[in-house]
């Protein structure tokens, strides 16, 4: 097999894409590949018999798993023990030395949700885990103010790209290569060995999951990756996250899958409403109200989170809670309801029985850790806690239809306006931005602009009069183009177009593509030199 460096080499990249490095991901992609598509497939398949009426379950054929109480997980890796908040964000320079600064006990280095997948964005954030791992990554920005290190710093998880996404920077015999293994690989090539000299390991969280047969195909991926590197089985460690909802039917197989190597569940609530409404969206009872309605304790939420800490706790795992979207603001009003809201979500998480929960932004750290030293004190974890009141069917998972609220104009015009101006950074480079004082990435621009195709595939009415239309969201899509184009210059103009065109295309058309990503990708990012990428 033969690879080729599509993308441009920018300064130090070659320290990352090293001629070892890349027949490591080579390796990897020869052995791993065909799986990886043939999963993709299954996802098709499933998706497509969910468009003809039928729902999921807990699978017959894996009931066994579920009945043994004998297995359990991995125990935890050292600097995994207690996880009561760890913050979230994309590896660039400035995020990572705060991230690690931050107080939080973990950092998910996200080349996922909050990354857009630029070559520079994925080459330099894998300079800037090596470089933090061997502490020189200090700097100062232009305007003076010093970045370095501190004494304590959270323990690095790194979320690669989901096993959807494909990276046109390296070809292997011309095809771009996963974007999983990328991200995997280069990681662990690099940053394994370093890891366990500081006293941790190679840690990943795994998101987009949607069966045990893709956890099991990581699970492949790490015991082939660790006998290459000769690193002891069992050495990596990965946090799934339950964010789809059929991995909703399937928790305990994920980890008994992943059992040598597991380090737990976490609840990736907005990826999870998404995939909610891609697999059903056509079907009238699975109608959600607006964005901002469809909250945690909403009951079809609510099932989902109490199944997870159970399942989790059961098993030995680790049970993490998700992302209260709020960020801290300059205006003092504001800041106090975002600070209660992310209070009331961390207490909430706490109680139940999660071990800990993500922050998106430092200045939520404190928030977040007093909830849960609220309830566990000096113990790093509540795995005792075992949540056998527990009780959650089939039924329980799906029952959309209980979730109260409405559909109103201004909802639809809030996701035309986040989907637009998210996607149009995203064109940018940046993968997660402050709208309207919420964190929006690519998890909750996805749910904005599903939630627009499945109000106007159902004509859905609108609580304040009238009905969703085609007419009604193309006349505010212009409006809200019009309003972000306005001072800008013509390159950013044009970019903010091709935004609006993609909403277009993935929002307003017939069929409801499975990601905006995936196509948008193919066609607007990346190295420039086109290989052919299918827009799965
Ligand atoms: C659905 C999911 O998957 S959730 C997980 C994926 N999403 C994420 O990880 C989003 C993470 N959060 C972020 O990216 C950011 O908080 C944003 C984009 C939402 C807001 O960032 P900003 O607009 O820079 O916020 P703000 O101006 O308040 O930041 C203040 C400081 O905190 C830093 N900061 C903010 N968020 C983070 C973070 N998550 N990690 C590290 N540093 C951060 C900023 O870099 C800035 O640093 P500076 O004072 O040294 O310049
Ligand atoms: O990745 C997290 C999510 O909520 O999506
Ligand atoms: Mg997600």
């Amino acid at each position: 097999m033969r690879y080729e460096i599509i993308g441009p080499m920018a300064d130090r990249f070659d320290e990352v894409l090293t001629p070892a490095a890349l027949e490591f991901l080579v390796e990897l992609d020869s052995e791993f590949a065909a799986r990886r598509v043939a999963l993709l497939d299954t996802r098709r398949a499933r998706r497509d018999r969910y468009a003809t009426g039928q729902l999921p379950d807990f699978l017959p054929e894996t009931a066994a798993i579920r009945a043994d109480p004998t297995w359990r997980v991995a125990p935890p890796a050292p600097g995994l023990l207690d996880r009561r908040v760890e913050i979230t964000g994309p590896p660039d320079r400035k995020m990572t030395v705060n991230a690690l600064n931050s107080g939080a006990r973990v950092w998910l280095a996200d080349f996922e949700d909050a990354t857009s997948p630029t070559w520079h964005n994925v080459v330099s954030g894998q300079l800037n885990l090596i470089d933090a791992l061997d502490r020189r990554i200090d700097f100062t920005d232009a305007r003076g103010k010093r970045y370095a290190l501190g004494d304590e710093l959270a323990t690095i998880v790194v979320r690669p790209r989901g096993w959807h996404l494909v990276e046109k920077g390296i070809a292997v015999d011309g095809r771009p290569i996963s974007a999983s293994l990328v991200d995997f690989g280069l990681y662990l090539f690099h940053c394994a060995r370093r890891q366990l000299d500081a006293g941790a390991g190679p840690y990943f969280y795994l998101p987009k999951l949607e069966s045990h047969h893709e956890a099991r195909l990581w699970n492949d991926v790490f015991v082939f990756a660790q006998q290459r590197l000769g690193l002891p089985r069992g050495t990596i460690r990965a946090t799934t996250l339950i964010e789809t909802i059929t991995a909703a039917f399937e928790m305990e197989e994920i980890l008994y899958e992943l059992r040598e190597h597991s380090a737990g569940l976490n609840a990736g609530r907005w990826d999870y409403i998404f995939s909610v409404i891609r697999n059903f969206g056509q079907w009238s009872d699975f109608v959600l109200p607006d964005r901002s309605e469809v909250t945690m304790t909403v009951p079809f939420m609510r099932a989902y989170t109490e199944l997870l800490v159970a399942t989790c706790h059961r098993r030995g795992a680790h049970a993490i809670g998700g992302m209260a979207a709020f960020v801290p603001s300059r205006d003092p009003q504001v800041n106090e309801v975002a600070l209660h809201r992310v209070r009331a979500d961390k207490r909430r998480e706490a109680g139940d029985g999660f071990d800990g929960s993500w922050v998106a932004h430092p200045g939520l750290v404190a928030t977040c850790r007093e909830e849960f030293d609220a309830v566990l004190g000096e113990r790093p974890h509540q795995l005792d806690r075992l949540r056998d009141d527990v009780s959650v069917a089939a039924a329980d998972l799906l029952a959309v239809d209980k979730t109260p609220g409405q559909v109103t104009a201004a909802g639809v015009r809030a996701n035309i306006a986040v989907a637009l101006r998210y996607i149009d950074a995203w064109l940018g480079g940046a993968g997660a931005v402050a709208l309207w004082n919420l964190m929006e990435d690519a998890a909750t621009a996805e749910i904005a602009r599903c939630q627009v195709w499945q109000w106007l595939h159902h004509g859905t009415p609108l609580a304040d009069g009238g009905c969703v239309t085609d007419e009604l969201v193309r006349s505010i899509l212009a409006q809200e183009l019009a309003e972000l184009v306005t001072g800008r210059g013509a390159a950013d103009r044009e970019r903010a177009e091709r935004a609006a065109r993609i909403v277009e295309d993935t929002a307003f058309g017939e069929d409801l593509p499975a990601f905006f990503t995936t196509g948008a990708y193919a066609r607007h990012l990346g190295p420039g030199r086109r290989l052919a990428v299918s827009a799965r």
